[in-house]
């Protein structure tokens, strides 16, 4: 079959990969009771592995040619649902209403939103396995230094998120510019940080952490209003120095700082 692969829809295929698609069900502990989620099902090549292990498969597609392919390749499963639409615009509520594990190389394109939306429908999604480009793997699961940017810190705050491999270019067809990454995001179960302090005033806080990423952690905060002792003062009684970039801080350096703002003098 000639498919045309479309550059817009971020097709790059894993088509005859059974050593990296073996590694894929080995590190997502796939099991036979799981329903698993499935973004970008492209030609199928990821959904014959996990429909011969799982309870249901759920593949959300977004190009109608590729509609034909999988159904007449897998219509006959029992346990295969296909969802003919932008991932993005899924009703969780109405169209999976189930607890799923994400298993799916994704479409790079959108790698951020994807992430969000199913964070944002975490009641239903337990587990997420993807495969991303190799960079953003790296940022997002970064500990420590540089990598760490918004988007690592705004994983953490609902999810452990961890590097598991590497995959280089040449294993896609056709073969795209960079190497990609699988990972895993873990979400807690409870809201560990969302408990202590809000989603609005969290993002309000690493946002302007992270605002210009020479400057310290100190020069930064004071976009919010605050003054330079203040904010001295508060880092000195987490053990912090003033040099720090917001790079330098972990999730629950963050979580203490924005709990003593709020509970200090200042209002955050
Ligand atoms: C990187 S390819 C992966 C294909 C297949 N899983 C594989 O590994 O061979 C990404 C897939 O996501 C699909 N896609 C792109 N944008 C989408 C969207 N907004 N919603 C659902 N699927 C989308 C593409 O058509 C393509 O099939």
């Amino acid at each position: 079959m000639n498919f045309k692969h479309k550059k817009k829809f971020g097709q790059n295929f894993l088509t005859n990969q059974d050593e990296v698609l073996n590694k894929i069900i080995e590190v997502s502990s796939v099991n036979a009771n799981d329903s698993i989620l499935e973004i970008g099902p492209g030609e199928g090549a990821l959904t014959g592995y996990l429909l011969d292990i799982v309870n249901d498969v759920i593949c959300v597609e977004i190009d109608k040619e590729l509609e034909k392919i999988l159904l007449k390749k897998y219509n006959t499963r029992k346990n295969f649902k296909l969802i003919m639409q932008d991932i993005l615009k899924v009703d969780f509520d109405k169209e999976i209403s189930k607890k799923v594990k994400v298993v799916a190389n994704i479409p790079y394109y959108i790698t951020s939103p994807i992430i969000n939306k199913l964070i944002e429908n975490r009641k239903y999604v337990e587990e997420i396995y993807i495969m991303v480009q190799k960079e953003v793997a790296e940022r997002i699961c970064s500990k420590k230094g540089k990598n760490r940017s918004i988007l690592t810190l705004s994983v953490e705050y609902f999810g452990e998120a961890e590097y598991l491999f590497t995959i280089p270019k040449e294993y896609f067809t056709p073969v795209p510019k960079v190497d990609s990454a699988f990972m895993s995001i873990k979400l807690y179960k409870d809201n560990r940080y969302l408990d202590r302090v809000d989603e609005k005033t969290f993002f309000r806080f690493v946002k302007a952490a992270f605002s210009n990423k020479r400057k310290n952690i100190v020069n930064n905060l004071k976009t919010l209003g605050y003054s330079r002792e203040i904010i001295e003062k508060n880092l000195e009684k987490l053990y912090l120095s003033n040099n720090l970039r917001a790079e330098n801080l972990s999730i629950d350096n963050f979580i203490d700082l924005i709990i003593l703002f709020k509970n200090g003098d200042v209002n955050v």
